[in-house]
């Protein structure tokens, strides 16, 4: 097991912090509590941490007015803020301050551990020790589509070409550009992320540039960006297809130049380290209605790396299942295995959501099943009470068998009536799916579904669609 995470708890409220700290060791992290700023940067100086949680009323000062202090000297450590006072302005001066997340009292404290598990994932290296020893990053599958895209992270390991990693959500993009840098030969600098999606659309250009104190309303300090953090290491650029216009207009011309200046700021700045973007979003269409620059685009995907969906790969869900078992034990949860019959009932579902889908619902699994192996019987009810609450059908093909089943359980049928009134159920909504898409066009409709026009018209009328729907 690796060593536990450290975490620094800056709050003065005795019972506050007493009840934080408690569900942070049960969560396995090792905890370090003060109570003033002085105290802070004594801990700070003297030890090193993944993640540090701020109250912002403290009794020797304002816990966001001596953040970019802490940043300067510790910029890998995502920090979250804590704060009673529940108002807009405390939450732009705590993000335009350059915290990790920011959390009004009283705060939900699942949410509050889930934050602090995610920023620690997300951590760079300790601070104060230099890089960590690389712990190896599994990237499970031996599928010939997983295959290609180890072919293609070889590929990039020793240059800086910038690397676009596509895929749906969940399908490991983010566990791809850390492995290139992991591998590459920036592996000693650090590996920065910034979730475009995640952010106000308003604090993009300062996360990515940094800003000069006063830059906008809330930039109480100065804040050093992510290009600057990345130094010698690299920047992934998670969720790209969600980046404002202008943030995209600033990021095309850092890109071109190899220069980035802060907002408000005059010095030029040189950029030193890799870009890998992401995106789980179609960028054709957007760059088609002018939703993302083209110039941007080729920019950033010289080398594209496509994630295929977990359903594309069904091969690798058994390997993928375990590997997450054991994660699950590694994390305290009893030790459970997985027979054959148990990874064919789990590598029949779709898992729309992809690896991080079928992770979860293993430390799930391996938290409510009362018994150590999970054969088809344990992963079956479990599945199906983890769809049902995601208010999905457990689809195990392409969904058309739970749609099956629920039409034959929908009413009695007389004899002979069944094959007839199965295919007339499902013409109506697709042909109806289809012209949606066509806007109501005729010509097009037909064409796409591959019926002849005529064929389509009588349909419309026989099945009573009406056309105004759609145009
Ligand atoms: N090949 C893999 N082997 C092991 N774990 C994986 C693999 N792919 C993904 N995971 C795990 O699945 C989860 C989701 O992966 P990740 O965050 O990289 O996906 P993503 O494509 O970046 O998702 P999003 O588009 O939603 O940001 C993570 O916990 C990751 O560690």
């Amino acid at each position: 097991m690796t060593d536990p995470k450290r975490i620094l708890l800056v709050e003065d409220d005795r019972s506050i912090a007493t009840v934080i700290a408690a569900a942070l060791q049960d969560e396995g992290f090792a905890v370090s509590h003060c109570s003033s700023i002085a105290e802070r940067d004594a801990a700070l100086s003297g030890g090193s941490f993944n993640v540090m949680l701020t109250d912002v009323r403290l009794g020797d000062g304002d816990g966001i007015e001596s953040l970019a202090g802490v940043q300067d000297t510790h910029p890998a450590m995502p920090i979250i803020v804590l704060s009673a006072q529940n108002t807009l302005d405390t939450a732009v001066r705590a993000t335009g301050s350059g915290a990790f997340e920011y959390f009004p009292k009283p705060f939900d404290l699942d949410e509050l551990v889930a934050a602090v598990r995610q920023a620690a994932e997300r951590a760079g290296p300790d601070d104060g020790e230099g890089a960590l020893p690389n712990q190896g990053l599994p990237l499970i599958g031996r599928s010939p589509p997983m295959q290609d895209v180890y072919r293609m992270i070889t590929r990039v390991l020793q240059n800086d070409l910038s690397v676009l990693v596509l895929g749906e959500s969940g399908t490991g993009k983010e566990l791809v550009a850390e492995a290139i840098h992991q591998l590459g030969h920036r592996k000693t600098g650090p590996f920065v992320a910034l979730n475009t999606a995640a952010i106000p659309r308003d604090l993009v250009e300062s996360e990515l540039f940094g800003h000069e104190k006063g830059a906008f309303t809330g930039a109480v300090t100065r804040n050093i960006g992510k290009f600057e953090l990345a130094r010698g290491g690299t920047l992934f650029l998670d969720e790209i297809g969600d980046m404002p216009p202008d943030a995209q207009t600033r990021l095309l011309r850092a890109l071109q130049t190899g220069r980035i200046r802060r907002v408000g700021g005059q010095e030029e700045i040189r950029i030193d380290c890799r870009i890998i973007a992401a995106t789980n979003r179609d960028l054709s269409p957007m760059i088609a209605d002018g939703r993302f620059r083209e110039d941007l685009y080729y920019r950033i995907n010289v080398v594209p790396i496509r994630l295929p969906a977990l359903r594309d790969r069904r091969e690798d869900i058994p390997d993928l299942a375990r590997h997450f078992l054991q994660e699950a034990e590694a994390e305290g949860l009893p030790r459970r295995y997985l027979p054959d019959d148990g990874a064919e009932r789990l590598s029949a579902h779709r898992w729309p959501g992809n690896v991080r889908e079928l992770r979860n619902f293993m430390l799930r699994a391996a938290l409510l099943a009362r018994e150590d192996n999970l054969g088809a019987s344990v992963i079956a009810p479990i599945l199906q009470e983890t769809t049902a609450s995601l208010g999905r059908q457990d689809d195990t093909g392409d969904g058309f068998e739970a749609a099956v089943e629920a039409f034959l359980s929908s009413r009695d049928f007389a004899e002979g009536e069944i094959y007839h009134a199965a295919l007339a159920a499902m013409e109506k909504p697709l042909i109806s799916r289809i012209l949606s898409q066509t806007h109501g066009n005729q010509l097009k409709a037909a064409r796409l579904l591959g019926i002849n026009r005529n064929t389509l018209r009588k349909k419309l009328t026989d099945l009573g669609i009406d056309l105004d729907r759609f145009s």
